[in-house]
């Protein structure tokens, strides 16, 4: 079957640690559009498939393909180009400004040693257009919140000039207003095409803001869909081991309140 165009596509892989399966036979798909919910438990395989989809990890069978081009043929920098990650927030070791962090994702354009071009510049610019962080271009990152950080990470994806996002719990360590706000950052980055791929421990989230969720246990992907479909209790059961019951607004938002824990 041909991949949908720009897409990210993994199938059956497996991925052992110590003799343990901690992927076993995943299949899942990333594509421009998408924001595709991640979700398991502590220790379900999550980041060990991420690493594996941006190429760090070579996963032991199956096979990963970006554009149906298998991604072991890429060069470190063709896949840069074309899919980012999108760390947890960190902290910094020097006090670069936010313009000068945003710039870092021109690398796999000029290379460490080369000058920057005027197209490096715009791609900066528009980057730092795009998350609206403007006002925050000359301060040190060092001295930035929570979200602020993200936000300037994410724009350093976008300099970068992927249209695939990989995100790794991207709203860890945010207030509410943040976490909020940074979900509906994702859902423009999404509707103009991007493809998003995040983990998350926040079911409620992947409810708000997904347009697909896959649960990831025992080394599958068990469901993956629409959330409404797969975040079903019973779901959410077998995961966390936790009994919930969904409320939902007249607007037809959910949300998940527990009634129960092992
Ligand atoms: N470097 C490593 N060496 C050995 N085992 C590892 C290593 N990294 C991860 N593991 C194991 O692989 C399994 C999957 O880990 P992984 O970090 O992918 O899970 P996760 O779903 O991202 O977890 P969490 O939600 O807690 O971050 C775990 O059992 C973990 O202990």
């Amino acid at each position: 079957m041909a991949a949908q165009r720009g897409a990210l596509r993994a199938s059956r892989l497996l991925f052992r640690r110590a003799q343990r399966k901690v992927l076993d036979g995943v299949d899942l798909t990333l594509a421009p559009g998408d924001i595709l919910a991640l979700l398991g438990a502590n220790g379900a395989g999550k980041t060990t498939l991420l690493r594996c989809l941006l190429g760090l990890l070579r996963p032991h069978a199956g096979g990963i393909s970006l554009d149906d081009v298998p991604l072991a043929t890429l060069s470190r920098r063709a896949l840069a180009r074309r899919i980012a990650y999108v760390p947890q927030v960190h902290a910094a070791p020097f006090p670069y400004s936010v313009r000068e962090v945003v710039g870092l994702g021109r690398l796999p354009h000029h290379g460490p040693f080369a000058a920057p071009s005027e197209a490096d510049r715009a791609a900066v610019e528009a980057a730092i257009d795009q998350l609206g962080i403007g006002a925050l271009a000359k301060r040190p990152y060092t001295e930035l919140s929570g979200g602020e950080r993200q936000l300037t990470l994410i724009a350093r994806a976008l300099a970068q000039g992927a249209r695939l996002l990989i995100m790794d719990e991207p709203v860890s360590g945010l207030d509410f207003g943040h976490q909020m706000r940074l979900l509906e950052r994702l859902e423009r980055l999404a509707a103009d095409g991007y493809g998003i791929l995040k983990t998350t421990h926040h079911p409620d989230h992947a409810l708000a803001c997904a347009s697909r969720v896959a649960l990831l246990h025992e080394g599958r992907i068990e469901a993956d869909g629409p959330p409404a479909e797969v975040l079903s209790p019973q779901a959410i059961r077998r995961l966390y081991r936790v009994d919930v019951e969904i409320l939902r607004s007249p607007a037809g938002r959910g949300a998940f309140v527990p009634a129960g824990v092992d």
